[in-house]
């Protein structure tokens, strides 16, 4: 039979779900391990069959986001993304560090970001000023800063514009509401995932599964657990240290070349903390980030 393109929406140990971009949805099974094995977001060449079509090849990918696994190796989790959307809102409170992660990794594979602040309906409460920084924070390196509620509406057609056409990720906490705002965007939710439950055979599993779900825009959003809790041990110290160039910067300032910006006179980066030119918060979390890094670079030295 001929051969034909398609795009993996769903991926398991010994098969995956290809979407024919026709309407319809085929289990297929992996040719080896020769080829490689496809994660959500490849493109994949495949020949059809019955009752499972074959995987015979993945299209060369644009990115690929990995995450480390318990040791810090890196495992393919998604393919050819083109925007990871960070989320918090005021309740949960805001984790800062937790988004510093995301923008490590974001920055670390030159993705576009989105920072949604959602629940713009609840009172910021005790959250304000951590939510004030991170906008801030966000503004500072670029990246669009939005705010809207997926329980009233609001702001939720910006949202649908600024990302529209692309193949987005919804990054954050538990419970910021990113299965709310994944409802919001693709209105036949839960059908479709009635219709992968059914094709890959395998019931009320999917919904753990890092998922496809293609939008009537023509984008789609992959919804995947597996970026939720996110190590970046796998990334190394050098791409925690490019994501903060502020930091970097201002490191160029200090008298010595192996300050460590503690007690050492003339330091560049205390005097860029002193005129809040770096935020406080993220000068913790690049230490934090760079000492668990180092720590997966020499274990030896760990502990
Ligand atoms: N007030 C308000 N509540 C919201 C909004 N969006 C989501 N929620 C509520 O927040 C709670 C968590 O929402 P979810 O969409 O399940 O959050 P999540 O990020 O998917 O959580 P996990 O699945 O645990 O990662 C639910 O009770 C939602 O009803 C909003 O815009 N405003
Ligand atoms: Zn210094």
């Amino acid at each position: 039979m001929s051969q034909k393109t398609g795009l993996v929406i769903m991926s398991t140990a010994d098969h995956c779900l290809v979407d024919d971009m026709a309407g319809g949805l085929h289990r297929c099974q992996l040719r080896g391990r020769r080829a490689g094995r496809p994660v959500c977001g490849d493109r994949v060449r495949w020949t059809p069959g019955t009752p499972e079509g074959v995987i015979d090849g993945i299209e060369p990918r644009h990115n690929l986001v990995e995450r480390g696994d318990f040791r810090g190796r890196p495992r393919p989790l998604v393919a050819n993304i083109d925007r990871l959307v960070i989320v918090v809102a005021p309740e949960p409170a805001p984790d800062s560090l937790l988004v510093d992660r995301y923008l490590v990794l974001g920055q670390t594979l030159g993705l576009a970001m989105l920072l949604w602040c959602n629940k713009a309906d609840l009172e910021l409460g005790p959250s304000a000023p951590t939510l004030a920084a991170l906008q801030a924070r966000c503004r500072r390196l670029g990246i669009p800063v939005l705010e809207g509620s997926t329980t009233t509406g609001a702001g939720l057609a910006g949202l649908r514009n600024q990302t529209g056409g692309e193949t987005i990720v919804l990054v954050g906490q538990s419970g910021v509401g990113k299965s709310s705002i994944t409802q919001a965007l693709i209105p036949a939710l839960s059908l479709r995932i009635g219709e992968i439950s059914a094709t890959s055979g395998q019931g009320r599993h999917t919904t753990s599964e890092t998922t496809l779900f293609r939008r009537e825009d023509g984008g789609a959003l992959i919804d995947s657990p597996g970026v939720r809790t996110l190590r970046l041990d796998h990334l190394g110290s050098e791409a925690v240290d490019r994501a903060y160039p502020e930091i970097l910067e201002a490191a160029r300032e200090c008298r010595f070349r192996d300050c460590q910006h503690s007690r050492e006179p003339d330091c560049g980066v205390r005097q860029g903390l002193a005129a809040g030119a770096i935020e406080a918060q993220r000068f913790e979390n690049w230490r934090r980030l760079r000492r668990e890094t180092k720590i997966a670079e020499n274990p030896e030295r760990g502990g």
